[in-house]
């Protein structure tokens, strides 16, 4: 992958510390673990895995909302321990965020046009026309009549058309990267693809990065250029979406792909087995490569001894898997 370089995370950390009684550190549960990749600009790229294997910790952590506790974060050149609290500011304009969630995203006093008036007035646009030709560009480029929902408060719009709303908001600045955390996982099934398609739409038309968050492997082909599958807080693999999907490399992707119900006609509803167990704790994660528990070709005395690097079976593709030694 080559272009210009937007974002590049090295061995990034984000611990949050366990505490007993409130004041007695009793541990850390490392969401986010040791993560490296670089984003690029104009390019749709997918964070895939299980709940809790930190996709939303790693999010929060690029947009400011959490400090790393190791590792950095370089955007646009400039490192993010650097900026302070105008810098932040500015950082955060740049980096848009459509969360899961979009009627908890609305505050529900505020009405369309407000809601989309007040990053601007945050982030400095004092002209009342300004502000209001710019959040009438935002609604038709979301496909939502300005006329028809700038009055209307939260509670009176679909659950699509709320999405379509934190979707305008993210855009209003004009940012470079959005992150999308499951964009559509509390939407009806028939608004998902749409809101997905939109936010592609939007991510070429504009030249956006745009990063999704999400544990659902069976569409990212549609909505993303390149895969990080993410596992325990590390990534264990990454490759072009295509290549990743049709000849995964990790014991872990595999198992995932395979828990996928074959499409083929006839075996619709078969569900195949994903490895028995859990996903391992956070605060105490297991030596060696944290899949070794659940994983059908583990090899004794080194997978559950030494933490597997990022390998390259193919060009292009990595894989943190001893089998690619
Ligand atoms: N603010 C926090 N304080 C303490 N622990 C946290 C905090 N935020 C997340 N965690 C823990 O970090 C781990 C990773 O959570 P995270 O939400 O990042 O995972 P995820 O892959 O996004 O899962 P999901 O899809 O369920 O949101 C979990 O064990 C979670 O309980």
């Amino acid at each position: 992958m080559s272009g210009t370089s937007i974002v590049t995370v090295r061995e990034l950390r984000t611990w949050f510390e366990l505490r007993q009684w409130g004041f007695l550190r009793v541990g850390s549960v490392r969401a986010v673990d040791g993560v490296s990749f670089e984003l690029f600009r104009g390019e749709a790229v997918a964070f895939v895995g299980e709940s809790g294997c930190g996709k939303s910790s790693l999010a929060r952590t690029l947009l400011g909302l959490h400090r790393p506790s190791g590792g950095s974060v370089v955007f646009e050149g400039q490192d993010m321990a650097s900026l302070d609290g105008a810098a932040l500011k500015r950082y955060r304009a740049r980096v848009g965020y459509v969360q899961q969630d979009p009627y908890g995203a609305l505050p529900p006093f505020m009405n369309v046009r407000r809601l989309l008036a007040e990053p601007l007035i945050v982030h400095g646009v004092t002209d009342r026309n300004e502000r209001e030709r710019r959040i009438r560009t935002a609604l038709e480029e979301v496909r939502l009549a300005p006329d028809e929902v700038l009055h209307k408060y939260p509670h009176m719009l679909s659950g699509g058309q709320q999405q379509r709303v934190v979707i305008a908001r993210a855009l209003i600045l004009a940012p470079h990267l959005i992150i999308a955390d499951e964009p559509v996982s509390m939407l009806d099934a028939s608004v998902r693809v749409e809101i997905l398609s939109l936010l592609r739409q939007i991510q070429r038309e504009r030249e956006l990065t745009l990063a999704f968050i999400t544990h659902d492997l069976a569409t990212v082909r549609h909505f993303a250029e390149r895969l990080f599958v993410m596992y325990a807080g590390r990534i264990v693999e990454q490759a072009a979406v295509d290549e990743l999907l049709d000849c995964p490399k990790h014991p872990y992707t595999q198992a995932l792909l395979a828990a996928i119900a074959d499409p083929e006609a006839g075996n619709a509803t078969r569900q195949r087995a994903i490895p028995p167990g859990e996903p391992p704790s956070l605060v105490k994660p297991p030596p060696g490569c944290r899949f070794h528990p659940r994983c059908p070709r583990a090899i004794a005395g080194h997978c559950d001894v030494d933490e597997p690097p990022m390998l390259e079976p193919r060009p292009d593709h990595g894989a943190a898997c001893w089998l690619h030694e």
